[in-house]
């Protein structure tokens, strides 16, 4: 419940929130009874006294009249003030602490009620001052809050309220407010300036009450008074934390007119109407009293009169309410004594529900609203501050996790980079633990797996006897039949093979030993195809454990990727082998392996924009078609050849045919059994030697081959190598039978050349060229060597190597640049001829410009182009020049889409421009594409279409002798060479 009082001095209430107010608790009216002193008249008239106060809370009736025997003889109340006690005392006691309620908001009101002249208002006079004064000394000790004390007063005469502070008389009316309750209109309300003006007012109010003349009362109060004095408090800081509710209470002095009789005033005409109304509205009072102390169930008649209506909740409301109930001691007012004192008792039951009240005037309120508005303002301030600090720590916290998570990334990068490396360090220990492993022993060889090459440097495995083997023999018939039986022997002695079983079909042929067999000469031989059990199935098995090699299938290339991870019991024994027909396959599984570990040796030289869905198989090959495989291998069997173990079997080897260097080419050459396929089954069918039965395929066109010298190991003449009649075939061919092992890998070079479009870095393209030359630098020098041991003619071939310079891997012609040019016209026919590779030809023609130490170089590639010459004339052309052509097309295109992307719509222009091309044709790019390397006479289009081919292929720098870039030099040294041929070979590292 809140009180609000308005400007205008109304007084009602309205429903507010209890819960800051305090819960109202019921309390008792406080009732004391004051008996007076006898005045002067009854002094006079020595009236007895009938009553006496025995202590603070009983007055007894002590009258010895026989008929005043029945009444009670006690009356307790809450204090009975005797007629020795001042007006203080009464206050102090009877009053003081309900009217000082209303500085703590609650409403108050202090009621004076007695017959007339028995001192009601000479109580409230003083009960009202002392109260001012208490007042004004509690706002002077609570400085923190502002005070506004206003006040009121207000008469009910004949049932009229008249305000006391105005001196019009019209009757204001009584209005009912449902929220504030009975309230009387245009009531006067002052704002007290101070104390003195208070009691300026009271003064006036005083004069302006009713007063009459009654035969008890020269000055008879003939009216209700109400003095109303409001007190309306706030603290004057705001503090939240704190109360600072603003409070509003009413406190109510309320002098009663006499209630006594109308008769006993002796009063008539204007003062009996006047002494009716009196007892109406003190009647009423007394009947909502008496009501109100049975219980508030009943109805309580506070609308039977103005009084009541006014003093409604200080009734039977949330005021705190004490009743001053005053009577004369004499024995003439027993009666009225006796009515005041039943009227005090039933004011004693009666019980109110004092609240303290936070009452708003606009002014308060808008004061309060205002406060309250500057509260939410800073809450808001602080609750936006706190969020935005909350977001920033959000902030924080992911831009931390940012950094870490990048942080991580790095990690992981440089693990993979690391990785990466250490793939290939692998990759090279192991192919030299192979390599060093297996020179001087017999009868057993280390069959490097696959798998094992990429797990650790301990992967070599002996030989298992019990495997199975096939073999492979050099594809010619010439190489059969110039077999020398000393090389069979060796190999039986090293090997512990049955000469039965080598002797099939004119070669050594073993299927339990396994064995490679040179050819004297060619020079080389190699081969094996260890059994084939596993991961081929077991139709393929099968067919092979009987030492039965299908000639009608081919086999190349194991899986490598997927036995890095398998078991190591397999990988001694065999080799997987996969058709031709499953090359595509094969090439997945490459792919895997060098996309899951091998992506850092992707060629440098190409960026990212060399990718495209048209090469997706950049990764599948590495190097210039060689497998990462083949060319550890080919490190090897240069090593292989330079050993101390080569000198030492020299003398157990016969003519032509170097048993240690054929031992250690072919050991090596058995760790390299996964090796491409041949190009067909045809071409398997057909070559000479080929054993139908099946125990062995002499075409060894699936295996890997490791490339000797032919003319330098058969004796057959330089001129037959270095000088090539194109245009014969037959010349040709009988002047390379002697490489067959050079031929074959020259042909798988090819083979995989066309067949793979994949875009050969340069730096793999020189690593095989070195390759390439450093076994026909070997090969001649072990020729040289073995030609020393056997006691040839020395002094003849020192002479005849120093005369002619063949006997120097390194020769190279008095007049090399006439040469040169005459052997780079020669290879650019051949690469028309042949179909070669257009990268292939660009890398070449951009590496070798004509130095001195070119010359191994073109006599490779003479050698290599002179092998597909022959491959051509040996009745395959026509499916080789096919699937060369189709390769080689395939390049074109691949090279024409490149020019979509490399170059600019301007630079195409002027390249149709330049290379003769209508700019309104179809397929332009396509035309370009078609016509590089066309004119093979016209040297300066060859040197365009290379330098076109470069850019095309990503190629950094070509102008750039690209040769020193790359590391690609040969030194001849050939004053230390018999001494330390084996320490040269690094000159081509
Ligand atoms: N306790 C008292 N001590 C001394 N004098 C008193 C006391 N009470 C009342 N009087 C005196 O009695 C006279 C009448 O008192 P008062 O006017 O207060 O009576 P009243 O009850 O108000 O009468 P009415 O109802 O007619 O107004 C006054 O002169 C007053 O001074």
């Amino acid at each position: 419940m809140v009180v609000f009082v308005n400007g205008s001095g109304m007084m009602g209430s309205i429903s507010g929130d209890d819960a800051t107010n305090g819960a109202g608790e019921e309390e008792r009216i406080f009732v004391s009874v004051r008996v007076r002193p006898l005045n002067s008249k009854e002094i006079d008239k020595h009236e007895q006294l009938d009553w006496e106060v025995i202590n603070n809370d009983t007055i007894i009736f002590k009258s010895s009249l026989p008929d005043r025997a029945m009444l009670p003889t006690a009356y307790t109340f809450d204090r009975v003030f005797g007629c020795n006690s001042n007006t203080r005392q009464v206050y102090e006691e009877g009053a003081k602490e309900v009217a000082l309620s209303v500085v703590n908001g609650i409403n108050s009101s202090i009621f004076a009620y007695g017959q007339t002249s028995s001192g009601k208002t000479h109580t409230m006079i003083g009960i009202t001052e002392y109260t001012v004064e208490d007042i004004y000394d509690y706002i002077q000790k609570h400085d923190e809050r502002d005070f506004v004390l206003k006040f009121s007063a207000m008469e009910i005469y004949n049932e009229a309220v008249r305000d006391l502070l105005s001196m019009d008389i019209t009757p204001l009316r009584l209005l009912d407010d449902p929220e504030r309750g009975t309230v009387v209109e245009k009531l006067t309300e002052e704002t007290l300036r101070d104390k003195s003006h208070l009691m300026e007012l009271l003064d006036i109010c005083e004069a302006q009450r009713q007063i009459g003349e009654t035969s008890l009362n020269e000055a008879s109060s003939r009216s209700h008074q109400i003095l109303r004095l409001t007190i309306e408090s706030s603290p004057k800081h705001y503090q939240p934390k704190s109360n600072s509710s603003s409070l509003a209470a009413t406190v109510n002095f309320v002098d009663l007119a006499g209630s006594e009789r109308a008769s006993q005033t002796l009063s008539a005409g204007t003062g009996l109407k006047e002494g009716s109304h009196i007892n109406r509205s003190l009647l009423t009072l007394g009947t909502v009293i008496r009501k109100l102390s049975k219980g508030r169930n009943a109805h309580v008649p506070y609308r039977d009169s103005k009084l009541t209506r006014i003093l409604h909740n200080s009734l039977g409301g949330n005021a705190r309410t004490a009743i001053i109930c005053t009577m004369s001691p004499a024995r003439s007012h027993i009666e009225q004594s006796r009515n005041t004192l039943l009227f005090a008792s039933c004011a004693k039951e009666v019980a109110t529900s004092a609240r303290v009240n936070v009452v708003m005037s606009d002014k308060v309120l808008v004061k309060h609203l205002r406060r309250e508005l500057a509260r939410l303002e800073d809450e808001l301030r602080y609750v936006d501050s706190t969020h935005k600090a909350t977001h920033l720590d959000e902030l924080k916290e992911k831009d931390t996790q940012i950094v870490k998570m990048e942080k991580e990334i790095r990690e992981l990068i440089r693990q993979r980079d690391i990785a990466h490396s250490r793939l290939q360090e692998l990759v090279s220990s192991v192919g030299d633990g192979h390599a060093s492993r297996q020179s001087g022993e017999s009868g057993r060889f280390l069959m490097p797996h696959a798998r094992n090459l990429y797990e650790d440097g301990h992967s070599s495995r002996q030989w298992d006897e019990s495997s199975q083997y096939s073999l492979q023999f050099p594809s010619t018939d010439q190489a059969f039949r110039q077999w020398d039986e000393s090389s069979q022997i060796s190999l039986r002695h090293e090997h512990n093979a049955s000469e039965e079983e080598s002797s099939v079909s004119g070669a050594s042929v073993s299927e339990a030993s396994g064995i490679c067999y040179q050819s004297p000469e060619f020079g080389i031989s190699k081969l094996k195809i260890p059994h084939f059990s596993n991961n081929y199935g077991a139709n393929q098995q099968n067919s092979m454990k009987g030492g039965r090699y299908d000639p009608h299938k081919t086999y190349h290339a194991p899986k490598i990727a997927r036995s890095i991870s398998e078991s190591s019991e397999e990988q001694c024994k065999e080799v997987q082998c996969i058709e031709v027909n499953d090359l595509n396959s094969n090439k997945e599984d490459f792919t895997l392996l060098l996309d899951e570990d091998c992506e850092s040796l992707l060629p440098a030289s190409f960026d990212d924009n060399s990718k495209s869905e048209d090469e997706p198989s950049l990764k599948q090959g590495v190097g210039f078609g060689l497998s990462l495989e083949h060319q550890i291998r080919m490190r090897q069997a240069g090593r292989q050849l330079v050993t101390p173990d080569a000198d030492e079997s020299l003398s157990s080897g016969s003519g032509d045919c170097p048993v240690p260097v054929a031992q250690s080419i072919f050991q090596d050459s058995k760790q390299c059994s996964h090796r491409p396929p041949p190009s067909s089954r045809k071409e398997i069918q057909r070559r000479p030697g080929n054993d139908p039965s099946g125990n062995c395929d002499p075409s060894f066109t699936d295996t890997e081959v490791s490339c000797g010298v032919a003319k330098k190991l058969d004796g057959s003449s330089d001129e037959d190598v270095k000088v090539l009649d194109i245009k014969n075939p037959d010349e040709l061919l009988k002047a390379r039978q002697n490489s067959i092992a050079c031929e074959e890998k020259l042909r798988r070079r090819h083979s995989k050349t066309v067949s793979d479009m994949t875009i050969p870095s340069i730096s793999n393209f020189v690593e095989e060229l070195k390759d390439m030359a450093q076994v026909q630098y070997q090969s001649q020098l072990t020729h040289e060597q073995l030609e020393t041991h056997h006691s040839l003619d020395e002094n003849h071939q020192v002479e005849k190597g120093t005369k002619d310079g063949t006997n120097d891997p390194c020769y190279t012609p008095s007049n090399w640049p006439m040469e040169f040019e005459k052997q780079q016209r020669e290879i650019i026919v051949l690469w028309d001829a042949c179909n070669v590779s257009l990268i292939h030809r660009t890398y070449f023609f951009l590496l070798f410009k004509g130095e001195p130490a070119d010359s191994i170089y073109m006599e490779v590639e003479r050698r290599r182009l002179s092998f597909l010459i022959k491959m051509f004339s040996q009745g395959n052309e026509n499916e080789t020049v096919s699937s060369s052509l189709k390769n080689l097309r395939r390049e074109r295109e691949m090279l024409q889409r490149k020019m979509q992307k490399r170059l600019s719509s301007k630079e195409r222009k002027a390249l149709y421009c330049k290379w003769g091309i209508e700019l309104n044709s179809k397929q332009r790019s396509m035309q370009l594409s078609q016509r590089l390397w066309s004119d093979t006479k016209d040297l300066e289009h060859v040197k365009e279409s290379a330098l076109l081919v470069s850019k095309l292929i990503g190629l950094l720098q070509p102008e750039k002798p690209l040769k020193e870039m790359f590391g690609l030099s040969f030194t001849p040294q050939g004053s230390h060479r018999r001494s330390s041929s084996w320490m040269r070979m690094s000159s081509f590292r």
